[in-house]
């Protein structure tokens, strides 16, 4: 009977993959799925009829089993994650003729109690490599690069296209924009298109440092420069991104004192480490990043003027999220895929009034604040689906949404109060300046600034 009944043979077969621990999926040429087994199935909550038909990037999150397989090549052992945890997946081509025509996919999973004990030391010793590469990244690397800054509107595509025309060459970088525009990864994207792409990309926040540690901190120190050195000395920010890029962000909160020694060192291309009488050469470019108005910091003798003249070489502006809005969806798609990609999360649809509430708000925070929206409400969601309620009350009243029904006075009142914390924000809260900006006295704003609670 074994030998004879073709359809007894097809039944003991399909039992035979069915109930297989490995789980199996078949693709056609063109990535879609003509048979997933049943345990596979039930993992991922599919029906195993509904599945066939569909393009299998729709069914298995981060698959590529459309990609390189399809082009006959074979994948073993390699690493997928899905549902929040590592799985080991194998790709093979199906020829015919020797024409690739699908694909059959495995995913290894042997023993569920055997795989999570091999599973949480897989993910230990990843975890743990991810870490390092990351510290390793930060101290000697860019992580970034142009293909990484997301956006559509003409505005990105023109600070896209300077980046590229200024990357190559020597000369110092400032970039522009307020917090959260993107500064950081332009700088990693400078650093990665320039010849010096292979070399460190080390960066300092001056915003961060405290003043008496700032020139160690750059500079560096030699043996013995003061109590508590180290044996040996230490090399600055400089020494460590010889041949490299230096990033200083925040470039308008470098204290005075620094000022001048960073414009000589800038002049000069030497730096000399604290307690040492010896200069050292150094080959580094400066990039530069802000967010505050240097020109004004310079009428206030806050911020050299020659020195802004050595930074602001070549210049790079990026304009406020609210003022390119139809950068706000493409910037959201990417950080959902990012994020699912890294929770192993899978969002299929977003309902039209997430949009359309996104759209709707201003952003003050620019692409950082969407980021961490998009975060929350995806670590809240339990389905591939993105609805405003899975958004918390605080984020929902940020965009806006389920606002009670407000009186013409109370519409008058927030305006009132949106508009002070407007320009008491671009204009760094002078006080003098936002009254005249907005024609009342500055008795007058500091009792409105009081009554609506502002700041
Ligand atoms: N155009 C963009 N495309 C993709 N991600 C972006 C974009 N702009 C900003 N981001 C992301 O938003 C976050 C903030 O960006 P970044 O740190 O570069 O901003 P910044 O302008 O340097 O902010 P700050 O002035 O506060 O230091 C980062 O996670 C960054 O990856």
């Amino acid at each position: 009977m074994f030998d004879q009944d073709p359809l007894f043979k097809k039944n003991i077969l399909e039992t035979i993959i069915d109930s297989a621990y490995e789980w199996i999926v078949v693709v056609d040429h063109e990535g879609i799925v003509r048979y997933m087994n049943k345990t596979y199935c039930e993992f991922l909550g599919e029906n195993p009829k509904e599945v066939i038909g569909k393009h299998v990037t729709k069914v298995i999150e981060n698959t590529k089993m459309h990609k390189d397989v399809l082009q006959g090549k074979v994948e073993i052992a390699d690493l997928q994650f899905i549902r929040g945890n590592y799985m080991i997946a194998n790709r093979i081509p199906i020829l015919n003729d020797g024409k690739v025509i699908g694909a059959v996919g495995t995913v290894i999973f042997r023993d569920t109690e055997q795989w999570k004990k091999m599973n949480s030391h897989i993910k230990a010793l990843l975890h743990e490599l991810n870490f390092y590469k990351k510290e390793w990244e930060e101290i000697n690397g860019a992580s970034y690069t142009l293909n990484d800054f997301a956006g559509t509107s003409t505005e990105v595509q023109k600070v896209k296209k300077h980046v590229k025309n200024i990357a190559s060459g020597d000369l110092t970088v400032l970039i522009r924009g307020e917090s959260g525009t993107g500064k950081e990864l332009l700088a990693h994207s400078i650093h990665q298109l320039s010849e010096r792409s292979g070399k460190p990309f080390i960066k300092l926040n001056c915003g961060a440092v405290p003043e008496h540690l700032f020139e160690s901190e750059l500079f560096g120190y030699s043996e013995g420069a003061f109590t508590g050195a180290k044996k040996g000395g230490k090399p600055g920010k400089f020494q460590l991104a010889d041949g490299g890029t230096l990033f200083l962000d925040e470039i308008g909160d470098l204290p005075q004192s620094m000022q001048i020694k960073l414009l000589r060192v800038l002049q000069e291309k030497e730096v000399e480490p604290v307690g040492s009488v010896h200069t050292q050469k150094v080959n580094v470019r400066v990039i530069a990043a802000t967010n505050r108005p240097l020109e004004r910091l310079i009428i206030e003798n806050k911020f050299r003027e020659d020195l802004f003249y050595r930074i602001n070489v070549l210049q790079i502006q990026i304009p406020p999220l609210r003022e390119r809005k139809e950068d706000i969806w493409p910037l959201a798609e990417n950080f959902i895929r990012l994020n699912c990609a890294e929770t192993g999360k899978r969002i299929l649809s977003i309902d039209d009034d997430v949009k359309e509430a996104f759209l709707a708000y201003n952003w003050p925070g620019n692409a950082r604040e969407l980021k961490n929206f998009v975060e929350a409400a995806i670590q809240l969601t339990h389905s591939d689906r993105l609805t405003l309620d899975v958004f918390p009350d605080f984020l929902k009243e940020k965009l806006g949404v389920n606002k009670k029904q407000l009186t013409l006075k109370e519409h008058v009142q927030e305006t009132e109060k949106n508009v002070i914390a407007y320009y008491l924000e671009t204009m760094n809260g002078d006080i003098m300046r936002v009254a005249k900006h907005l024609g009342i006295g500055k008795t007058n704003l500091y009792d409105k600034i009081k009554k609506y609670n502002i700041r």
